[in-house]
């Protein structure tokens, strides 16, 4: 006689511990009434059980802020950056093979018992894990991801409740979110290139700040922090870069060009000074190099005619912003 049995059961394998990050200010981060100000507005969305999107250009300290903030909670962060390969499993998990366990049974000598158990394997993804333990997930730019993997993300924030309809059968399909669970959102809307329309069931669970480039004051302080070259040089390249900006963003010359030069511009153009030992003087010609070199980028696909004022207009602004050599080594007289 043959008796055979047939088990079929998931079992569940969760992230490791150490998978989460602990973000914590680093010596360069720059804190100004802008940045305080914003912090204190997301903190409060946050408290008040909000997820917070902060939506702007590039260059504009969105994700910079969104780590800051998720630092400020004092719980484990889990950061997600979007994808447009991703699916709802690459966020939430996924059956990740089988494991199989066989027992033949044959002591009486008549009697020929098989049993075999057959147990997929669940395998729980990162926004499952922070959903369970009630960390503060951020999102880098989410709009990267197609709207059906991030369709899952409804439910969480609306309802509190992580839907995961492979593990019913262990009566775990949904997921209770945990209380403190919190998510920062990030996103470049002006960005065309390999990114999904915001979908607006999502973002209307979310409060969005729209972070526009920040205070010269803060510009100035991130490029110091960020080089180690003087306030005051930091403060030519940056009214230099903005108002490059300004001009190269102006309607009748921009036509093509999306990006535009930001803080991060004005970081490289003071790195490459202190690296080589050079100062932001009007009759410096290598950094009147490094200034076309940073900036060029941000003009490549506008019209010839366009680029080559553009240029002439980059080197006004030196002169207006940047004194020569010989004056900035004369001591200033105060009066
Ligand atoms: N408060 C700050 N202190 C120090 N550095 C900062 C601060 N805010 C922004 N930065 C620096 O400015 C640059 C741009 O910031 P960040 O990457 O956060 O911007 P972003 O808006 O997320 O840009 P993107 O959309 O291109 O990813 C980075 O080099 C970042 O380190």
């Amino acid at each position: 006689m043959s008796i055979n049995n047939l088990n079929i059961s998931t079992i569940k394998i969760e992230q490791p511990e150490n998978d989460n990050i602990y973000p914590e200010a680093s010596a360069e981060f720059v804190q100004t009434p802008y940045i305080q100000e914003v912090t204190e507005r997301a903190l409060l969305y946050l408290d008040a059980g909000y997820p917070v999107h902060f939506a702007g250009p590039a260059g504009t300290g969105k994700t910079t802020l969104a780590f800051h903030i998720a630092a400020l909670r004092k719980r484990p962060v889990t950061l997600i950056h979007g994808n447009h390969e991703f699916g709802s499993s690459d966020l939430i998990g996924k059956e990740s093979g089988y494991r199989r366990h066989r027992l033949v049974d044959n002591y009486v000598h008549s009697v020929m018992k098989e049993e075999e158990e057959l147990k997929s394997l669940w395998v729980d993804n990162r926004l499952t894990t922070c959903c369970r333990n009630g960390d503060t997930l951020v999102y880098d730019e989410f709009n990267r991801s197609t709207p059906e993997a991030n369709n899952v993300l409804l439910s969480i924030l609306e309802e509190g409740i992580l839907n995961l309809p492979s593990l019913r059968s262990m009566g775990d399909g949904y997921l209770e979110v945990h209380p403190s669970f919190r998510a920062i959102f990030t996103s470049n809307p002006q960005e065309y290139a390999g990114t999904h329309a915001t979908q607006d069931a999502l973002v209307d669970r979310m409060i969005t700040i729209m972070l526009n480039y920040p205070d010269r004051d803060t510009e100035v302080r991130v490029a110091v922090a960020k080089s180690g070259i003087s306030n005051e040089e930091a403060g030519f390249i940056v009214d230099i870069v903005n108002e490059f900006r300004e001009l190269s963003n102006h309607k009748s010359l921009s036509s093509g060009q999306k990006s535009m030069p930001t803080v991060r511009a004005s970081i490289a153009i003071s790195r490459v000074l202190i690296q080589k030992g050079e100062h932001a003087f009007r009759d410096n010609v290598f950094f009147h190099r490094v200034c076309h070199d940073v900036l060029c980028m941000y003009i490549q696909k506008i019209s010839p005619s366009n680029r080559s004022f553009l240029d002439k207009q980059l080197e006004v602004l030196i002169g207006k912003f940047c004194p020569a050599a010989k004056s900035a080594l004369v001591p200033k007289v105060v009066k």
